[in-house]
């Protein structure tokens, strides 16, 4: 992102001049209060809206008409958003079947991809009988079945409850490791972006606009003993702290 700003018809200056180069195989956290602009430079990212100044470039992809990456990006949102009248196996399906790949051929791929969140023995089951959790997971496979170098995730665990939130955050890191994708992850948690990322981006607001970006240690192996390390704690307490500036600074602006 090079010096994006997004001005919306109400008047609302949600982001100006918010320059972020991404690096292949990073987990980035987008932290910052609500309001701060996470989502919409998510959004812009995805092209799911335009930048009203400023430019997305994606150097190392090939360039559709929409000037967006050609099958690079995946998306999830916080709210699962699958059909209901499908199936789990169906769900998963759709990115491929959008491009064409029948369900025969797409088989192999969706059935790993469940296989990866933990659902394979779900595949026939259908939204309704599944926890919010479960749901969760289903969306995450349906973004990583097209094998996205781009995985961008807008508070995806912020509806469900803790115990499912850190099992889900293990989820993801092992996908992350498995997959070398690169994750852009917007979350209001400085304890999960801590525990998840690779590097933190600290987002201030009035306007939007990065005020810390930070390199977090990556310890060995990140498991449920990592979360009460002292390791953990030290990088929670520098981020808490930045939060904290951010904030302050879009007080007194
Ligand atoms: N479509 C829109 N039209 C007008 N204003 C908008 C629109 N979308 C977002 N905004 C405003 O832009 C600012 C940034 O919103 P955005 O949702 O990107 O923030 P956020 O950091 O993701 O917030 P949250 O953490 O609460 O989701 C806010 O002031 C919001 O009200």
């Amino acid at each position: 992102m090079r010096d994006v700003s997004k001005l919306f018809s109400n008047g609302t200056l949600a982001l100006k001049g918010m320059s972020l180069d991404v690096r292949a195989g990073e987990f980035i956290s987008l932290l910052g209060p609500s309001g701060c602009g996470k989502s919409t430079a998510l959004r812009i990212i995805a092209g799911l809206g335009s930048p009203s100044s400023g430019t997305i470039n994606w150097p190392s992809s090939r360039i559709n008409a929409k000037g967006l990456p050609e099958g690079d990006v995946g998306f999830v949102f916080q709210d699962p958003t699958l059909m209901p009248w499908a199936t789990v196996f169906d769900n998963v399906h759709l990115p491929l079947k959008l491009r064409g790949v029948s369900k025969g051929d797409a088989r192999d791929k969706i059935m790993e991809g469940l296989e990866a969140v933990g659902l394979a023995d779900f595949a026939k089951s259908y939204p309704r009988e599944l926890s919010g959790g479960m749901k969760m997971r289903v969306s995450i496979a349906r973004a990583m079945v097209t094998k996205p170098r781009l995985l961008l995730m807008d508070e995806p665990f912020a509806a469900l409850d803790e115990i499912t939130r850190q099992k889900l955050n293990d989820d993801v890191l092992r996908l992350w490791q498995q997959n070398g994708v690169t994750v852009i992850f917007v979350t209001h948690s400085v304890y999960e972006s801590a525990y998840l990322s690779s590097r933190i981006v600290v987002m201030r607001a009035r306007p939007g606009q990065v005020y810390s970006d930070m390199d977090i240690p990556q310890p060995d192996g990140r498991d449920p003993d990592y979360r009460t390390s002292e390791g953990y704690r030290q990088t929670c307490q520098l981020v808490s702290d930045a939060l904290q500036r951010a904030i302050h600074a879009a007080e007194v602006a």
